[in-house]
């Protein structure tokens, strides 16, 4: 995050100074934001940076305990320097966060400057390999130089000057790591889903008549519901990313030639989707680790590791909650524009046809299925809204209605994402798979399909309420739904192949391309310290006592 940083938030004459240093790694940088006490809520930052006209410089301090900076990766002991967001004040007055590049060890020695305090936070579920460290201040000078002047400026008299056209462009950073978050949640699912697929298909367990032989678990329908929804989520996340990153692209062109247009619904866009394919894919990595049973318990397998460190990006760079949250609000401003008669922005526009106020015939094709997601969204979107006009009818001021009606907020914009997801699945498979052979179309459209029918059947009750789907509807569902993990089942694992990740990457002893997952545990347990000796000292110095009532 400190290059992004560098490269979004400086002037010109600043990137040529800082950004070649951080490329060549004459420094190492992180990006401190966080605080102990102030993660989400990015206004309440306690950090100060106050600007002395007399020596040219921004005075930082940590003035409360909960101003530490408290977080940021490689802060403790790697880093030099850091990106720290502070409110800024001059003449006087606050004028918010702003951000700072500010040396906080000696270039030479490494050791922390006067005035720093800098350690590292402690064990964490994950990211252990990371120093994520705290940091405070103590009347610590920086040159005025040192703050990030793209888009506001403190000149040398101290007079404040907002450049920026969008006010949260220092949130930049933010906004592009999201997008890439996308991705890194369709390539760690791939990994998780890589590793249960050809484990599934060695593991034998079980023989439906007790003559024959035990069944791979692969073949049972439970552990294709489980698995296959995997594989489906993995490509539906790619795909969405690799469209998220081009409507990233054409946004940052866009604001390059001074139109901000865009921005908000890049804004809502990357925040739900950072929200749900985080989310997602955790959740599925979790689901992988049941599919692999006990096995799937033991480090070795990877999958713990790889749950670890995504669950991690559920929270980080905002939490899941919050960003449904921003992309709700733009939804209502939405549902305002409809009302208004006026026009929509792309991935909105479903929704000016979708208040029709009566239910949306039911039709089980895949773009059936994704006309009724929309109308899901449309529906849960005007629900909410009524709830919040009726809360402000009672008396409630906007902030209070809107907070009791967060709940349905969230999923409204859980449906929307849900949507947009689905329509991204279907239109990108669409697009890429031109000139592709029939079974390489065959084999994606399977996959969009468990999409929509697992999803379709995860949410009958919003179905039934927002179209006209019936029992005999659901139940029609399930049983392609079902169908469906059949036909995909002889290609499980080709299909896996195919993401084509090499054993060093996906680094477990289940997954392995030559499927010897037992030879590989074995020789894993054997690297366990335990086996080192054939009795341990500890025999000698409790058990042995204890058995014999010395203890
Ligand atoms: C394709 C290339 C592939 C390469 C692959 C390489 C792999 C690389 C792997 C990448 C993995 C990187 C891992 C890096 C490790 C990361 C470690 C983690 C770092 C961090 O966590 S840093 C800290 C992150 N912190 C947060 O995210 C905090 C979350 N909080 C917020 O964002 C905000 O406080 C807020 C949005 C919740 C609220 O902000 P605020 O109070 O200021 O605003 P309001 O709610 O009042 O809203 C006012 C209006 O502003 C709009 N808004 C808000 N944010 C934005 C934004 N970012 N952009 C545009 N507009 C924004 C709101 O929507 C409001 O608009 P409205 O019109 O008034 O409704
Ligand atoms: C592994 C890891 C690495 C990180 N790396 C960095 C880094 O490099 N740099 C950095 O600056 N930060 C970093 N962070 C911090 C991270 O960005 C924050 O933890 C994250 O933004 C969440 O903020 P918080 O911890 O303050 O949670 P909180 O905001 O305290 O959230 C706690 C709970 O309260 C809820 N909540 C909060 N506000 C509201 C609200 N308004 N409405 C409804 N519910 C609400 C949340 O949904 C959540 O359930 C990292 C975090 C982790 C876990």
């Amino acid at each position: 995050m400190f290059v992004p940083t560098l490269m979004g938030q400086c002037t010109p004459e600043q990137q040529a100074y800082w950004l070649p240093r951080a490329l060549d790694m004459q420094i190492i940088g992180t990006y401190a934001q966080t605080e102990l006490g102030h993660g989400t809520f990015i206004r309440g930052l306690e950090t100060t940076a106050t600007y002395d006209p007399e020596t040219e410089t921004f005075v930082m301090n940590s003035p409360t305990l909960t101003s530490y900076k408290w977080w940021a990766g490689g802060l403790a002991k790697t880093v030099n320097y850091c990106i720290v967001v502070a409110q800024l004040y001059t003449k006087g007055v606050c004028h918010g966060t702003h951000p700072f590049i500010v040396q906080i060890r000696d270039e030479e020695t490494h050791m922390p400057r006067p005035g720093v305090k800098v350690g590292d936070i402690g064990p964490k579920l994950g990211f252990n390999t990371a120093d994520n460290g705290y940091l405070g201040f103590d009347n610590y000078r920086i040159p005025r130089d040192n703050m990030m002047m793209k888009n506001a400026q403190v000149l040398k008299d101290g007079t404040y000057v907002k450049v920026a056209r969008h006010g949260k462009a220092t949130y930049g950073t933010m906004v592009f790591v999201r997008v890439l978050l996308v991705n890194e949640a369709a390539f760690n699912l791939a990994k998780a889903c890589t590793i249960a697929v050809r484990y599934s298909a060695i593991r034998r367990q079980c023989s439906p008549d007790s003559e024959g032989s035990e069944l791979q678990v692969l073949d049972y329908s439970t552990q294709q519901h489980k698995l296959f929804i995997c594989i489906a989520t993995a490509h539906a996340l790619q795909l969405n990313s690799t469209w998220l990153w081009k409507t990233f692209s054409d946004t940052l062109a866009a604001i390059k030639q001074g139109n901000v247009d865009t921005l908000p619904e890049l804004h809502a866009l990357s925040s739900c989707l950072k929200a749900l394919s985080t989310a997602d894919a955790a959740s599925l990595i979790e689901q992988c680790r049941h599919a692999c049973g006990g096995h799937g318990y033991m480090m070795s397998s990877g999958l713990p590791y790889l749950y670890a460190f995504v669950t991690a990006t559920r929270t980080y760079e905002g939490d899941y909650t919050i960003l449904l949250l921003q992309t709700a609000r733009f939804l209502v401003k939405a549902y305002e524009q409809v009302e208004a008669g006026k026009p929509l922005t792309p991935t909105v526009s479903y929704l000016s046809q979708a208040f029709t106020g009566k239910k949306l015939p039911w039709d089980s094709s895949p773009d059936g299925i994704i006309r009724a997601f929309q109308a899901l969204a449309a529906g849960k979107l005007s629900s909410t809204v009524k709830s919040l006009r009726k809360r402000l009818e009672s008396g409630l001021s906007y902030e209070q209605a809107w907070e009791l009606s967060t709940i349905q907020l969230n999923g409204a914009a859980e449906a929307h994402c849900r949507a947009v997801m689905s329509q991204n699945y279907k239109s990108e498979i669409e697009r890429l798979t031109v000139n592709s052979s029939p079974n390489v179309k065959l084999v994606l459209q399977q996959l969009y399909k468990v999409y929509l029918y697992y999803w379709a059947l995860e949410r009958t009750g919003d179905l039934l309420l927002y179209t006209s789907i019936s029992e005999s509807d659901i139940f029609e569902l399930q049983l392609r739904y079902e169908g469906l993990l059949k036909e995909i089942r002889p290609n499980a694992v080709g299909i896996v192949d195919a993401f084509d990740l090499r054993d060093e990457v996906l680094h477990s002893a289940l997954g392995s391309y030559d499927g010897n997952v037992y030879e590989r545990l074995m020789a894993e347990a054997q690297k366990s310290p335990l086996n080192a000796e054939p009795v341990n000292q500890t025999f000698h110095t409790y058990l042995k006592p204890m058995m014999k009532g010395k203890l």
